[in-house]
């Protein structure tokens, strides 16, 4: 029996954090050990998959997007048909796949990914957003698989300390791995690429269990006709 189910792996994270930056690391470091796709999410265009393609990190082909409309969360937790229609298309197309990384559109702080469509999520923040964000907690800092603190090369330009910053995030997540990154670090690029290798052996071997990491705040939107549009989020 062909092998045609991968480890789905969300990244989620509030806008510019650098989620389609750890993307590419994982491709450049991990493409020739795993059998890697991407699905992006943007609101209105395909851009991030584009950037993905153009920086050469992974067959073209196996990059592919959603359009998700105007309410990015949406299509990562409450209706995400788009997205696994998507990743099977692709799973399906270049089976068999390792791993297949999703990136969700940029989005709130609380915005996380439904278990019904990744099997573990990677939450990234970074320390150009400040320092105390760790701090102020939410489902994705406090539950995600792991946690990236991201750009530590840019701490000093921003005065963020970032090993305090760093323990607020373990804090508020009871132990479980917080990832001090920058790309232009390699010690912290070995230790990703050891997370995600990890992971995908668990996930491979049954030895995973998804986690839900709830729910994402209440929150209005104002619709094209000015109506405003409020999502309670309840599973
Ligand atoms: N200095 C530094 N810049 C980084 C790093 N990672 C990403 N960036 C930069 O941060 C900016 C945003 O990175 P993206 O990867 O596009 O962020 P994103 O979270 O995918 O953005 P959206 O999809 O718009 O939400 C870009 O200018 C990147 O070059 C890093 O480790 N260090």
């Amino acid at each position: 029996m062909p092998k045609t189910r991968s480890f789905r792996l969300g990244v989620a994270g509030p806008v510019g954090t650098g989620k389609s930056s750890l993307i590419a690391t994982i491709c450049r470091e991990l493409a020739d050990e795993l059998r890697l796709g991407v699905i992006t999410n943007d609101i209105y265009t395909d851009e991030d998959a584009r950037l993905l393609r153009s920086a050469g990190v992974l067959d073209p082909d196996r990059i592919r997007a959603v359009e998700t409309g105007a309410c990015p969360h949406t299509a990562i937790r409450d209706d995400v048909t788009p997205n696994l229609i998507a990743v099977e298309d692709l799973e399906r197309d270049f089976a068999p796949l390792d791993v297949v990384l999703v990136e969700s559109g940029g989005d709130n702080l609380t915005a996380t990914f439904s278990p019904a469509l990744v099997d573990a999520q990677i939450f990234v923040l970074d320390v150009a957003g400040g320092g105390d964000v760790a701090r102020k907690g939410g489902p994705g800092i406090a539950r995600a698989d792991l946690l990236v603190v991201n750009k530590t090369d840019l701490a000093p330009y921003v005065e963020v300390d970032v090993e305090q910053m760093v323990k607020d995030a373990e804090a508020a997540r009871d132990g479980k791995t917080v990832l001090a990154l920058s790309r232009k670090d390699p010690a912290s690029v070995a230790r990703l690429k050891e997370w995600v290798r990890n992971m995908t052996a668990h996930v491979s071997t049954g030895d995973h269990t998804p986690v839900d990491p709830g729910p994402m705040a209440p929150h209005s939107h104002i619709g094209e006709d000015g109506s405003v549009i409020t999502h309670v989020h309840t599973h």
